[in-house]
């Protein structure tokens, strides 16, 4: 991912035109896609790739530009990701080695204080488009740009299972850059969120996997963070605990930030986001307000 400095000035590039495009149609800080050159259309049902309209005095912060993004995979057909020699192309010829084109030219501009909803049937891009925006798989075409470093949620990869849950909200915390003090600060939250009181000082692969889930989200959230993405964390847990993280995340979104949610749950989706993007075979489909988006992402399925 490029994190730029000058967002502004990238900004006045137009999001699908690549680095080279002509002349800026957009002054910083304005949809693209947005104000006078909008084509006419419902406000509720935006084409794909273009941002729901909005403009004027209102019109709000751009924090993440995806630009004309395709992203690809090499796989030996045994299943085996190819590394990099094959992502280098130095073994395009082996036996057995396919490419897997997953994300198609996908551009948006995603906004603060938004929660855009990510749907689409499985192994459509979802996944690999939000982990192209925080960075952990490289673009093979196209950019991404953010205001500030998107965090994924989900501080699963810096927790050890045999640790306790309470070593690994330290782990977790510092992982999310908290100081030993600030960890110490949010301990109590942490456990009283993810509701783990009995449970705090026993190894965490004893956990269920709800239990798991729960205190990692608990980690993750207890951050103000800028730009935040959760893939799929709320389909786990029970449904009370499902409010909660919705609530939690609303809140992250009114204190100035931007989330992404990944779900296969339309009810999460509808009752959390105010905007939803539906990927299919790895291109944008559709990309607009939840209930227009949803309901046709519905009606594709009969
Ligand atoms: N690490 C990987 N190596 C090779 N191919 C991959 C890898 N990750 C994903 N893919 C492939 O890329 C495509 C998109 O997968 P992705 O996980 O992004 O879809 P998704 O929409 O998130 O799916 P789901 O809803 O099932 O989680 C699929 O064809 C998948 O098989």
């Amino acid at each position: 991912m490029a994190e730029v400095t000058n967002f502004d000035d990238m900004l006045r590039r137009e999001p699908g035109r690549g680095g080279d495009g002509p002349a800026p149609r957009h002054m910083s800080g304005q949809a693209p896609g947005a104000g006078g050159d909008a084509p006419d259309r419902p406000a509720d049902s935006a084409p794909a790739g273009s941002a729901p309209a909005q403009s004027g005095p209102s019109a709000r912060r751009p924090v993440v530009v995806v630009d004309d993004l395709h992203v690809k995979y090499k796989v030996y057909s045994s299943g085996k990701a190819a590394g990099a020699a094959a992502n280098r192309k130095l073994f395009t010829r082996t036996r057995g080695l396919r490419e897997v084109h997953a994300v198609r030219g996908v551009s948006f501009t995603a906004y603060e204080n938004e929660s855009i909803g990510i749907i689409g049937s499985n192994g459509s891009g979802k996944s690999t488009l939000m982990r192209t925006i925080v960075g952990l798989t490289p673009p093979a075409s196209g950019a991404v740009y953010a205001s500030s470093r998107p965090n994924l949620l989900g501080v699963g990869a810096a927790l050890i299972p045999d640790l306790s849950g309470d070593k690994n909200i330290t782990l977790g915390g510092l992982a999310l850059g908290y100081t030993r003090k600030e960890v110490e600060a949010l301990r109590e939250e942490i456990v009283s969120f993810a509701e783990l009181e009995d449970f705090i000082d026993l190894p965490m692969k004893t956990y269920s996997s709800g239990m798991s889930a729960r205190l990692k989200f608990a980690i993750a959230a207890s951050k103000q963070h800028e730009i935040l993405i959760v893939d799929e964390a709320l389909a786990v847990g029970d449904a009370r605990f499902r409010q909660r993280s919705e609530a939690r995340i609303r809140e992250i979104r009114e204190n100035a930030g931007t989330v992404f949610l990944v779900s296969h749950s339309m009810k999460s989706i509808l009752d959390t986001c105010n905007r939803v993007i539906w990927i299919n075979k790895g291109v944008l489909e559709m990309d607009g307000d939840p209930a227009t988006v949803v309901r046709a992402y519905k009606e594709s399925k009969k």
